[in-house]
């Protein structure tokens, strides 16, 4: 049975980081080895803060080593990381990618680079975001960024579907071989645009802007998790978007029927494999 180690948060209440990613690869058939990156209460945007630590950086290396031990590593199919506690840990998180691919050439990196956000509320160390950009993206076969992480990595404003469009190009030429660009907020207000680029073009997919009165954390977890299992599941890259489009906007209308602020994942597993919305992709490029 193929694994996917995922380097992601933990927390005990709600959904985000690996609370948000790991239940979906595994509703999608996966079997899923999760690595915390840190181990808190809940997630960063609770007003109240939260508490829990993070876990020393050389765990994560470590545990894959662990792995490596039993015999088990060359079933690792994928690496996903997301959410870093601190920057020491992006150091180990690369020594373990190199582990994996050293074992199974043909095993993925997939990188959500979640960098700091002062608008969006999502509070990391210092230093992580600098790290990412220079020496973890360059790594990564596939990388989820959202819009403002795009921007970041490749130098430059986006604000029209032609920049976004180059920006995505630009990234792949800088390591990576997918992009996702998770969220495009500059080019809709009234509906939640994604981009994936490949070396067959740019396809952009749209689904309708729902309201919240505090927009739903982990999303981007979710999103990332979905995509990396329809890839994973050997589909065209086009389909993979579609099915992480459609599958997250389930969960996130199921999660505004019930008026709740933490995603309803469980409530609507049926959601992420078969959605019962079809939103279809567009080539762009
Ligand atoms: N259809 C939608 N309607 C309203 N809000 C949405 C919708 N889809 C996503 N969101 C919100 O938009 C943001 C999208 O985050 P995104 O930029 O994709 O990734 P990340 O969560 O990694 O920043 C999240 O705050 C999420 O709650
Ligand atoms: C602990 C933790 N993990 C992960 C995330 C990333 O969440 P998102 O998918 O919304 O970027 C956050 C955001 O605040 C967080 O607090
Ligand atoms: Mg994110």
């Amino acid at each position: 049975m193929k694994g996917i180690i995922s380097v992601q948060s933990h927390v005990v209440y709600g959904h985000a980081g690996n609370s948000s990613a790991v239940f979906p690869l595994q509703r999608m058939g996966f079997e899923v080895w999760p690595v915390h990156t840190v181990q808190f209460s809940n997630h960063t945007q609770y007003a109240q803060g939260w508490t829990g630590q993070c876990f020393p950086a050389d765990a994560i290396s470590d545990l894959v080593k662990g792995i490596d031990a039993i015999g088990q590593l060359q079933q690792c199919q994928a690496i996903v990381s997301g959410y870093l506690g601190d920057a020491a840990q992006a150091t180990s998180l690369i020594a373990a990618v190199d582990m994996v691919k050293r074992v199974n050439p043909k095993a993925i990196y997939v990188c959500d680079p979640v960098m700091g956000d002062p608008d969006k509320g999502c509070i990391l160390a210092e230093g992580i975001s600098e790290y990412l950009v220079e020496h973890v993206m360059p790594k990564a076969d596939v990388i989820v960024p959202n819009q403002f992480e795009l921007s970041r990595f490749v130098g430059m404003e986006i604000t029209t579907l032609n920049e976004a469009i180059e920006a995505c190009q630009k990234a792949l030429t800088k390591g990576p071989k997918v992009v996702l660009v998770k969220h495009l907020h500059s080019l809709s207000k009234q509906q939640f645009c994604m981009m994936m680029a490949d070396s067959s073009g740019c396809y952009l997919v749209k689904r309708p802007n729902l309201e919240f009165d505090k927009a739903p954390v982990g999303v981007g977890d979710l999103i990332s998790a979905l995509f990396t299992g329809g890839l994973l599941k050997g589909w065209p890259p086009t389909m993979a978007l579609e099915h992480a489009n459609n599958a997250s906007f389930g969960v996130l209308e199921a999660t505004r029927q019930c008026g709740e602020w933490e995603l309803q994942t469980v409530y609507a597993q049926d959601q992420l494999s078969e959605p019962r919305h079809s939103f279809a992709a567009s080539k762009v490029a």
